[in-house]
């Protein structure tokens, strides 16, 4: 399958990163944030990475924007292991090329500056605003058009807080398009937003993807918008990856206990699985890098000794379809 997909845009390879539980103690004790955690984004493609709070999937787009540096394994983008770009040119390329979008969108927004200033400036910064003024207006028009803010005139004259939240949201994927971005970060962009315009955004982004040619990654607690904005999905448990593939394929036929759990509690796509798996808990381990054994054994049905002695191996169940579960060996 990765053969039609040509080159993946970005490629992460067995990444850890290992963050201080304490800055004071005097022997630093250390947890695994990220364990052994690979993935591929390809043009025009998304992958929706689902998991409970604290299963790092922040941490996996954060290492991609170059926020953290991976503990061990790398990260490549079109082919250049990204730990290289130092330069502040190529540092502004890749920024340019791979942007986030945050789960606040008016945190990502000035509250000082028109909605023209926020569209016109990264395409300044980034050297794609015309020099002419009237030209220039045409460009912000046209992108607030793109990303769906008409009138676009009147929505530029706006300042955020006049904006509702998911109209904020598409000012910053308007942003996105300004720069010419290749891959989008985004990290639970709609869940701070009413369920009413979710999809809204969400139908966007999925426009965005296959008309500027987009790769996506897309974090989120909610496996069914998973699906909707995706083709593939990772699930993620205590800094695992611990079933990942097809997207319709993992969720019609989940094969990880964990991610027959979540599937089968999040019917509703509503509701958070925070709130589904409240009560069904079972122990969350804190992974450290001494930790051994599989991360959902303290809470899986089928767990034996041998999956609280050892990670458990790849196994893969079809083309695009990896589990990491003794079951499966
Ligand atoms: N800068 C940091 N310093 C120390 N620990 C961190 C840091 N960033 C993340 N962590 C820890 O790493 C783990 C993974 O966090 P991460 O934010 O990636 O999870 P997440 O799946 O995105 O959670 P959520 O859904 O709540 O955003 C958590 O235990 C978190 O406390």
């Amino acid at each position: 399958m990765t053969k039609e997909l040509g080159q993946p845009i970005v490629e992460g390879k067995n990444l850890v990163k290992d963050f201080p539980i304490s800055s004071n103690a005097l022997n630093k004790p250390m947890m695994r944030a990220l364990n052994d955690v690979s993935f591929k984004l390809y043009k025009s493609r998304g992958l929706s990475v689902v998991g409970e709070s604290g299963s790092g999937k922040s941490t996996s787009a954060k290492m991609i924007a170059k926020m953290y540096a991976p503990t061990s394994g790398s990260i490549e983008y079109k082919g250049r292991d990204i730990a290289t770009i130092t330069k502040k040119n190529d540092l502004m390329t890749y920024r340019e090329g791979v942007q986030m979008v945050w789960q606040d969108p008016f945190g990502s927004l000035n509250p000082t500056h028109t909605i023209f200033h926020h569209i016109a400036r990264p395409l300044h910064i980034h050297k794609k605003a015309s020099s002419n003024p009237k030209e220039l207006e045409e460009q912000v028009y046209d992108l607030l058009n793109q990303v769906g803010l008409t009138p676009p005139k009147e929505t530029a004259r706006k300042y955020p807080h006049q904006l509702s939240g998911g109209q904020r949201q598409r000012v910053n994927l308007a942003r996105n398009i300004a720069v010419g971005a290749e891959v989008v970060l985004a990290d639970e962009p709609t869940s701070m937003l009413d369920v009413s315009i979710r999809a809204g955004v969400l139908n966007l982004m999925e426009e965005m993807k296959f008309e500027k040619e987009m790769a996506l990654l897309y974090i989120t607690h909610d496996i069914a918008t998973a699906r909707y904005i995706a083709e593939d999905l990772a699930v993620m448990y205590v800094g695992h990856m611990v079933e990942w593939g097809d997207c319709e394929e993992i969720i019609h036929r989940p094969q990880h206990p964990y991610t027959r759990l979540l599937v089968s509690a999040v019917p509703d796509p509503s509701k958070s699985i925070h709130t589904e798996l409240e009560g069904n808990k079972g122990e969350i381990p804190l992974w450290t890098p001494d930790s051994v054994g599989c991360p959902f054994a303290g809470r899986c049905l089928h767990a034996t000794e041998k999956c609280r002695e050892a990670l458990p191996p790849v196994t893969k169940l079809a083309d695009n379809h990896f589990v990491r579960c003794y079951l499966f060996e």
